[in-house]
């Protein structure tokens, strides 16, 4: 009996250390999801994300505010310094030599684009935020310029043109004020097609055509999470949520770096009761979407079908857009061999995109 009672407090003591155990992993693991998800959060934000070129300069300068010193102590080191110095030159100038080779300016590259184009039918993609119109502090004030308008205008004169944003689409019909155009909000998990009738309508029907790959449900689902987030995110100052219909994003451009990972704490915990949802990231906000196999490169595809090119040769798509959800839309293009990719962007980052392009002005130009 009494050697029962022992093995009974042996088994409870090991069951309780193997729950504290566990416990403490299960912290553990929690904290390191917080962790790094405020490690790709510092990531994904350019001041934080250096590039080679970047880090190259930081150290040449890094270089100069210490060379007074080190003469006085040496003057050999000074030569080594100066030595130093025209290979850190060097490597700069090797390093954008290198990125203009893999992603050459699609300004320079007009001529050639024109020709790869050539008896083909062009269909143009744009991103909105940072393609469209500049990247500002407050969402609802990222407005499109009117030169832009007028150009994308012109274009969906010429060629079939969607709009591919994170956003609902009724958020950024406000913005472009387009009818002529297809609009592939929520990252394009919904599709509309022009509201009047529309010469590349292969069926020349005037209605919209519709696509939507995420279940309905989940536009009541985000609401719920929308408001949730509202809710835990006011005490946080610069947080801003925004619905988007079949998405939510939490902005924390305005957010004190400080403030970055009980943002992503409380974000994560409303997260937890949604197991139908995930977590994604974009130029400073973090992006909550349906656990769907969809993206914006399937949103291209299946706009290219239905404008008819599903199998062509004829076609030339080109997709311009700044952020790593746009990279999906540059990689399907490889897929399908066909058309460019051009990334918006002022820094040199990795990319599926073949050309760039430095800020949202320059879209307009090459369009
Ligand atoms: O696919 P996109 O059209 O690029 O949409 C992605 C997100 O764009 C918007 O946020 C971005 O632009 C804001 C205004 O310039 C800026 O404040 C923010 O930091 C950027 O992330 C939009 O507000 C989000 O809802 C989209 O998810």
């Amino acid at each position: 009996m009494m050697q029962q009672n022992v093995a009974v407090s042996d088994t409870k003591s090991r069951i309780k250390r193997y729950n504290r155990r566990v416990s403490k992993n299960l912290e553990i693991n929690g904290e390191q999801r917080i962790n790094s998800l405020v490690d790709s959060m510092r990531a994904s934000s350019p001041t934080h994300a250096k590039s080679s070129n970047s880090l190259a300069e930081e150290q040449y300068t890094s270089w100069i505010v210490r060379k007074p010193f080190l003469i006085i102590i040496n003057y050999s080191i000074f030569v080594q310094i100066v030595v130093d110095m025209k290979l850190i030159y060097i490597y700069i100038y090797i390093c954008s030599f290198v990125k203009q080779l893999r992603h050459p300016s699609a300004l320079d590259m007009f001529e050639q684009i024109v020709d790869a184009s050539q008896g083909k039918q062009i269909v143009m993609f744009l991103d909105y935020d940072g393609t469209l119109s500049p990247i500002v502090n407050d969402p609802d004030r990222a407005f499109m310029s009117h030169s832009m308008r007028k150009t994308v205008r012109k274009l969906a004169k010429c060629f079939p043109t969607a709009i591919v944003t994170g956003r609902s689409i009724d958020k950024v019909y406000n913005f472009v004020r387009l009818t002529e155009l297809y609009y592939a909000g929520s990252h394009g998990m919904d599709i509309k097609g022009p509201s009047k009738s529309f010469k590349f309508n292969k069926d020349k029907k005037s209605e919209e055509v519709l696509f939507q790959p995420a279940n309905s449900e989940f536009i009541p689902m985000i609401a719920e999470v929308y408001q949730k987030l509202v809710e835990k995110t006011k005490s946080i100052a610069g947080a801003m949520v925004e619905n988007n219909k079949f998405c939510a994003s939490v902005h924390f451009r305005c957010v004190d770096e400080k403030k970055w990972s009980e943002l992503a704490q409380k974000v994560r915990s409303v997260l937890k009761e949604y197991p139908r949802l995930h977590l994604t990231q974009g130029r400073k906000v973090l992006e909550i979407r349906p656990t769907i196999k969809w993206d914006k490169g399937m949103a291209l595809q299946f706009l290219l079908e239905s404008f008819g090119f599903a199998n062509s040769t004829d076609v030339f798509p080109i997709y311009i857009g700044d952020d790593k959800t746009d990279e999906d839309a540059f990689k399907k293009l490889i897929d399908r061999g066909q058309g460019i990719g051009i990334l918006v962007s002022k820094f040199p980052k990795d990319t599926s995109a073949s050309y760039s392009l430095k800020e949202p002005n320059e879209a307009s130009i090459i369009s």
